[in-house]
């Protein structure tokens, strides 16, 4: 595909994550100071291509947002454009829309599209570049759970926000010999309670890719208590099931693609924790704090080089890729390859070996108890 490109849109999509305006200042500012190009921000990430929503973004609209949360564009997790809920009679239905974003994209001539997104909105990116829309993509989640991409901009503050949250619930734990449960999201993939649990010395975590048995969980507790630790720190993934048993769902939210909102999962264990070891035990849901606040710095770096790979791939005419980092390279992947993808913790991961070497209790040892 050969497009001379003059100008660039932009637009968020998904949940938000710390990092997507340091995304949106390289775009902004790469394509502007190294290339001359103009760039239109989408509002609200697709409903903005839909409902035909724009920003004409600056190098002046970008000033002071690279250490800001949020995204100065605006996002959602609804809006898909090939699913789109239209009332018909006293009906709800879904149908495809995509076209408008087609009519949208040429009224104000947009040449190419950044779409800074998860697996939803890069599924989306796939499919509309396979229907001839100029488009790359840009890796975002906090859940860190997308393929071909050792990480996502926005993990790396949620692994922080959750691993300064351990510090501080392990002070009150140890001042009142009590069990301290901490959910922390990631959807269907444990990163970012395994992560946070090994920087933040938890005892026990549970994540979706190993089921769990509450026993082993309780056995380490008790186990702990007879050496005279006396409190205990459990991480625990909203996505985490016990062997045989379901994931907790908090809520269904209505026009998202995956309506499925995990949680509550933590509030099970503490009662069953509390229940068998006589302790006391608290819940601390970490919610949308992880994904709130200033990015650090690893998390604005990367989503710096995201940001200016992003442009140089559309410069090449690289249309339907999307920008990753491998090892310590900024480079690219076919979208094809990525959206509507989930990346769980691989179970011969060295993260699972170190933890199990450290005694921290996974909760799926084949037979007996956690040691
Ligand atoms: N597998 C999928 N295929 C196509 N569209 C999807 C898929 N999953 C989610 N979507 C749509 O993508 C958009 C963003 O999805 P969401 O999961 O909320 O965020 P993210 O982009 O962070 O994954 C929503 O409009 C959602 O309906
Ligand atoms: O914002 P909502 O609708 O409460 O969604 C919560 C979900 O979004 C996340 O925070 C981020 O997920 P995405 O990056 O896929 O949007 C998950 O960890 C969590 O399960
Ligand atoms: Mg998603």
């Amino acid at each position: 595909m050969t497009v001379k490109i003059k100008r660039l849109g932009v637009l968020t999509g998904g949940g938000d994550a710390p990092g997507l305006n340091a995304v949106i200042r390289a775009v902004v500012k790469t394509a502007i100071r190294e290339y001359d190009l103009s760039v239109l921000g989408f509002l609200n990430g697709f409903g903005g291509l839909i409902k035909n929503q724009t920003r004409e973004m600056t190098e002046q609209d970008v000033v002071g947002i690279l250490p800001r949360g949020g995204t100065i564009l605006g996002t959602t997790n609804r809006d898909n454009p090939f699913h789109y809920p239209v009332v018909k009679g006293k009906e709800k239905v879904y149908v495809d829309i995509s076209d408008r974003i087609f009519e949208n994209v040429s009224i104000h001539q947009v040449d190419a599209l950044v779409v800074i997104g998860g697996d939803g909105s890069l599924a989306i990116a796939k499919e509309l570049y396979e229907r001839g829309l100029p488009v790359v993509g840009v890796p975002k989640t906090i859940d860190n759970d997308l393929m071909d991409t050792d990480q996502t901009f926005g993990f790396d503050t949620a692994l922080t926000t959750a691993t300064e949250a351990l510090d501080k619930l392990h002070t009150t734990a140890e001042s009142h010999h009590r069990i301290m449960v901490l959910e922390v999201m990631g959807r269907y993939a444990g990163w970012i309670a395994l992560e946070a649990g090994l920087a933040g010395g938890a005892d026990v975590i549970l994540i979706p890719e190993l089921p769990y048995r509450i026993e082993q969980v309780i056995g380490k507790i008790n186990q702990r208590e007879q050496q005279g630790k006396k409190f205990s720190i459990v991480v625990v993934a909203e996505g985490a099931k016990p062997l045989n048993g379901e994931q907790v769902v908090q809520k269904r939210v209505e026009d998202s693609f995956d309506p499925v909102r995990l949680g509550g999962i933590g509030q099970v264990v503490a009662r069953q924790l509390e229940e068998a070891t006589g302790k006391e035990a608290r819940v601390t849901v970490l919610g949308h704090l992880q994904r709130g606040g200033s990015p650090t710095a690893f998390d604005r770096i990367l989503a710096t080089r995201y940001g200016t790979g992003a442009v140089k791939l559309v410069m090449e005419g690289r249309f339907g890729e999307m920008v990753c980092l491998h090892g310590t390279e900024i480079t690219s992947v076919p979208l094809a390859e990525t959206g509507g993808r989930t990346r769980q913790v691989p179970l011969d991961s060295d993260l699972l070996h170190s933890a199990r070497k450290l005694g921290i209790c996974l909760g799926d040892n084949k037979e007996g108890e956690c040691k």
